[in-house]
């Protein structure tokens, strides 16, 4: 994979040029994307800065996300060809660090569950994830060493671990959602792929203006509680021994580990993420259901159609039991004694066939809290699909999560 860091030290050092860096990434491009598929459009002639601290480094941005030198399609021919007049504020970032928005990555339409037709670089029988499965293929691929997507549900970390890469869900808001396409406004959160945690923790420190997010040092031992989400299915063998490997190479690298059980309350906040998504897309997609319901894809069009009898009650029973679930995570870091949490990024291993994304069950609770989760590949399975683990700490603590995530990364290497 591309390490933006060490194309960022190549150029800082003057052996690489921002031109010439940006001509590596679109030899990747030539010989991957052909069996792969996870670009929309590649612009053919973008601004090259030759200066700032990400000069040279092109990005993949996923295509729900406004960009005014390309087309933003949302994965849907009801938007072929749109050409937003602005760029997304983060793809304005971007630029003004001297980032090249070099590609647009293939979303599922409107980032829901309906699959693209982007191919997992591990196998190319098995699905890449989504919603934001150009991205998570891109940087795996090689083809990019930093590419944006989004979560509602489990969209930036399930394609992540699916793709063997390191993906980034930061705390909400943390990265301003305008001139994104609108899923549900209580949950969407832009977020990051990149090949390491250092890569994907100078990324978002600079996309956020947060320094401290790429510098936190822990003083003392880091306190990690080993959480396995049982209001859920169970994972698959695969998921379970990922966490237990994860979780030793932490103690190995003098984190404190324990199991934690989550209070129900957490239980009950997972059930009401549904609600919170479906009530709010049955607004955010109203025009689109309403014009042109017959273009949209199947697993959208019969959410949508669902979406039509949630009762205002409902919701805002969900935002209810979903605000006191946030109060109660709050103790569980402080008083319970814990700095992180440690728990699967998915049920397992990317499934087979390219007819679904996966399932997002053990994402969309923390997406739902807000929080920060950062998730690095731990293992392989025997038919050389990467897994993954999900780090999460307490609400704008982005900088310990990539700091736990990185401690759990260097000890898997030793
Ligand atoms: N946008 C989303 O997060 C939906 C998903 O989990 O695939």
């Amino acid at each position: 994979m591309l390490s933006l860091l060490d194309l960022c030290a190549r150029i800082d050092s003057g052996r690489l040029t921002p031109e010439g860096a940006v001509g590596l990434v679109r030899e990747a491009i030539a010989a991957r994307e052909p069996e792969i598929g996870a670009l929309v459009c590649v612009d053919p002639a973008p601004a090259i800065p030759t200066t700032g601290p990400l000069a040279g480094i092109a990005v993949g941005i996923k295509d729900i996300i406004d960009t005014a030198d390309l087309p933003t399609a949302m994965g849907s021919p009801i938007y072929a060809g749109w050409r937003p007049r602005a760029d997304a504020p983060v793809v304005a970032r971007l630029k003004s660090l001297g980032a090249v928005p070099l590609a647009k990555t293939t979303t599922t339409p409107f980032a829901f569950l309906d699959p693209t037709a982007t191919r997992n670089p591990h196998h190319p029988g098995h699905t890449p994830g989504g919603s934001s499965a150009g991205s998570a293929a891109a940087v795996a691929a090689g083809m990019l060493p930093l590419a944006l997507g989004t979560q509602t549900g489990g969209s930036i970390i399930r394609p992540a671990a699916f793709c063997g890469v390191v993906g980034v869900k930061p705390s909400f808001r943390l990265l301003p959602t305008v001139g994104v396409k609108c899923y549900s406004w209580a949950l969407d959160t832009l977020g990051l792929f990149a090949a390491s945690v250092p890569d994907a923790a100078h990324a978002l420190a600079l996309l956020a203006d947060r320094p401290a997010i790429a510098a936190h040092a822990d003083a003392g031992a880091l306190r990690i509680g080993i959480v396995r989400q049982d209001f859920c299915a169970a994972p698959d063998p695969e998921a379970e021994a990922a966490l237990a490997r994860a979780a030793r190479a932490a103690e190995r690298a003098g984190a404190r580990v324990r199991d934690y059980a989550l209070p129900a309350r957490f239980g009950e906040a997972f059930a009401a993420h549904a609600a919170i998504q479906d009530y709010e897309v049955r607004q955010s997609l109203a025009w689109e259901y309403a014009t042109h319901r017959d273009a949209l894809p199947p697993r959208l069009r019969a959410a949508l159609d669902a979406a039509q009898g949630i009762e205002t009650a409902a919701y805002d029973a969900a935002r209810r039991t979903a605000h006191h679930a946030r109060r109660g995570l709050k103790e569980v870091f402080s008083e319970d004694g814990l700095d992180a949490i440690l728990t699967y990024a998915a049920p397992g291993a990317a499934p087979a066939g390219l007819d679904q994304t996966g399932d997002s069950r053990f994402n969309r609770l923390w997406t739902l809290m807000g929080v920060p989760c950062v998730t690095l590949p731990v293992d392989r399975t025997s038919a050389g699909l990467p897994v993954g683990v999900q780090v999460i700490t307490r609400f704008g603590d982005d900088g310990r999560a990539l700091a736990a995530a990185g401690l759990i990364e260097r000890a898997l290497r030793d």
